[in-house]
């Protein structure tokens, strides 16, 4: 049988693929109706396949109403059919993403994989690797329209140049293959924006974690999960302290 890190990266993959048709056909549409019918489209994809691949799971989708079976479920797949629905809906945007991860009671997030498909890309649990750090400045992703209040603070501390980008799981690919050295966000998420990236990057080594600094746990009952660091395992010391410093986390 398939992996379950094999089965993401081949789900991942091909929804990335209907999505990239969906845009290319629907250049009529309002950007609005765009997104609409790529978040439907992949959405559609991805439970039918899974489906039929591991029929005795469970599924927590954005584009799905929330079954609580999950909660009384040994496996989980956790899933954002389009991450960056916004960024997806303007021309030539790169920066948005196909999310598909498993979570397993008492290993927490154990299989997943990001999909890129505006850059032919396909970042696995099973194969990804930190790539060679970037030239220059701290480089920290946040959020296009949501960043962080306490980005600018943060940033000064580290002296780090502050890059926006849409899409959790493209920011966070970014940092995996080394073209930033951060990403941070806060103020409201939900647990299908990080489990995928935050699966990629754990099994590449960098560090994941609540803005404080505690794990991030995913299938809880109300799938709120509003902020996370996602860093170079080098630097994640040093920006959890600026964090702490410049904004006394609330967690919860
Ligand atoms: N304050 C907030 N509350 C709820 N969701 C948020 C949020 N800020 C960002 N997100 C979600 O996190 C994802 C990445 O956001 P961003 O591109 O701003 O970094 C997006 O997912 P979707 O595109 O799947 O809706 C976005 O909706
Ligand atoms: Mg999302």
């Amino acid at each position: 049988m398939t992996t379950d890190a094999r089965l993401a990266a081949r789900l991942a993959d091909e929804a990335g693929h209907l999505l990239l048709s969906v845009r290319e056909n629907g250049t009529d549409l309002e950007p609005k109706a765009l997104g609409k019918r790529g978040d439907a489209e992949s959405n559609a994809l991805l439970l039918s396949r899974l489906a039929a691949e591991r029929p005795g799971d469970a599924v927590l989708s954005e584009e799905s109403a929330d079954d609580p079976a999950r909660l009384d479920a040994d496996r989980v797949w956790i899933i954002d059919p389009l991450d960056g629905t916004r960024e997806f809906s303007k021309p030539g945007r790169s920066d948005w993403a196909v999310h598909v991860a498993l979570w397993e009671r008492g290993g927490g997030i154990t299989a997943a994989a990001v999909a890129q498909p505006a850059l032919g890309l396909v970042h696995a649990s099973d194969d990804a690797s930190l790539g060679p750090r970037h030239d220059g400045r701290i480089r920290v992703l946040v959020s296009d329209s949501r960043p962080p209040a306490f980005a600018a603070p943060v940033a000064e501390r580290l002296d780090a140049e502050l890059v926006p980008m849409g899409s959790a799981g493209a920011k966070a690919m970014a940092v995996l293959r080394g073209e930033a050295d951060a990403y941070v966000h806060a103020g409201g998420q939900w647990e299908w924006d990080s489990a995928a990236p935050v699966g990629v990057v754990l099994g590449a080594g960098l560090h994941a974690s609540r803005v404080d600094g505690s794990p991030l746990r995913y299938n809880e009952s109300h799938p709120y999960l509003p902020d996370l660091v996602i860093s170079r395992p080098e630097l994640a010391d040093r920006l959890l302290t600026a964090i702490r410093l410049d904004a006394p986390p609330q967690a919860g």
